[in-house]
């Protein structure tokens, strides 16, 4: 008997779905979101309906139907600090995701999104490794102010799927290795992997790390807070600058890497100046993810999107192949690790975990 699974991941820049039979793909799709087009909604949950339909019309499109699936799981949003694993999808996580509770991102539809299908096909929703796992070591949590914590927000599924496909295809297990992740997506974050633990990252959503797309990463702290007190900002608007109107979108008016470097082909200086100062702030972040090993750093995996891009990896190479070796694993491996998740607990597997 074979499962059917449909896969839901909704990104800052993009909506991607997928359809496995068991773990094998059958099809995806990659629906990408201009920001043009995102900023018509004046909020992430308000592009659940939008969102809703494209995946509706892909299923259209290719002939399938919701009753066809045996399970549904959408990327895991902004909950509490979780440890890695698959969870079921029940009310007390819609309702932190309906109230953004935990902060607004685009992967808090991920579980909305698959709970309204699986109602619809009477079949389970499932979230995987959502953006909140948290396995940060007490020393990487302490910031300078006693009442401001470190938070774990990143691209945990993309990046774990990715370092245990990795050390599976140098025939060692993830638990035997030091890492460094990068993921460069619409937001980024460099990931410091210590024998199977990430002990260390950026926050990629909420001023930390490199800027990105669309993040503006770390700001200088006075700066930024007198930027905003000077502007009367209010509270949402205040959040968009750190996510959502920063970054190259703030900069440059765009959120795709590709259209910045075709700028960058036509002679465009300014693009040049702010897409390397993107890629310096990544290197110098993969430099100081080499701190919690000492330096005792086995590969540097360099993944996401903008992996793709032989301009930006060539710059990464040259600023930290000192380091270890970088190895380019472009795109992201997360529709295939969300049907892994839920095909481990249709097997009985694993049990899935309860929020
Ligand atoms: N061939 C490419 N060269 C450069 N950038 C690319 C390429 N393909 C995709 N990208 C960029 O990758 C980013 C999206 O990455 P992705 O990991 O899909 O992000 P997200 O899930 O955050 O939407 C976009 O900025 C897009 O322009
Ligand atoms: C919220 C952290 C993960 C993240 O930034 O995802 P996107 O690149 O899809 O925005």
């Amino acid at each position: 008997m074979s499962y059917k699974i449909l896969t839901i991941n909704p990104g800052s820049t993009s909506t991607k779905v997928g359809i496995y039979e068991d773990i094998r793909e059958l099809l995806t799709q990659n629906i990408s979101h201009s920001a043009a087009e995102i900023s018509r909604f004046p909020a992430v949950i308000d592009q659940y309906e939008y969102r809703l339909q494209q995946i509706t019309d892909f299923l259209t499109r290719q002939g399938w139907t919701v009753s066809d699936f045996a399970a549904i799981v959408g990327r895991g949003g902004l909950l509490k600090p979780l440890i890695s694993g698959t969870y079921r999808v029940n009310p007390a996580m819609l309702a932190d995701l309906k109230t953004s509770r935990f902060g607004a991102h685009a992967s808090n539809l991920g579980a909305m999104l698959a709970h309204a299908l699986a109602q619809q096909a009477g079949c389970p929703a499932y979230i995987v490794d959502p953006v909140v796992v948290d396995e940060l070591s007490p020393l990487a949590r302490i910031t300078g102010h006693p009442e401001i914590s470190r938070r774990s927000i990143f691209h945990a599924l993309n990046q774990k799927a990715v370092a245990k496909r990795f050390a599976a295809s140098q025939h060692k297990r993830y638990d035997q290795l030091n890492l460094i992740v990068a993921h460069l997506g619409g937001g980024i974050s460099v990931g410091c992997h210590q024998q199977g633990r990430v002990v260390e990252v950026n926050n990629a959503l909420d001023g930390e790390g490199p800027f990105s797309p669309e993040r503006a990463g770390t700001l200088p702290a006075g700066q930024w807070a007198s930027y905003v007190l000077d502007k009367a900002l209010p509270r949402d608007r205040i959040a968009k600058t750190l996510s959502g109107k920063a970054g190259l979108v703030a900069h440059l008016g765009v959120n795709d890497a590709r259209e910045v470097e075709k700028r960058i082909a036509e002679g465009d200086q300014r693009a040049k100046e702010v897409y390397d100062a993107m890629i310096y702030a990544v290197a110098r972040y993969i430099a100081a993810a080499a701190v919690p090993v000492c330096g005792r750093v086995d590969y540097i995996l360099v993944t996401g999107g903008i992996a793709y891009s032989q301009y930006v990896t060539d710059k990464l190479k040259e600023y930290v192949s000192y380091l270890a070796p970088l190895i380019i694993i472009p795109g992201e491996n997360e529709l295939q690790a969300l049907a892994e998740g839920a095909y481990r607990v249709l097997t009985g597997e694993e049990e899935a975990k309860e929020y």
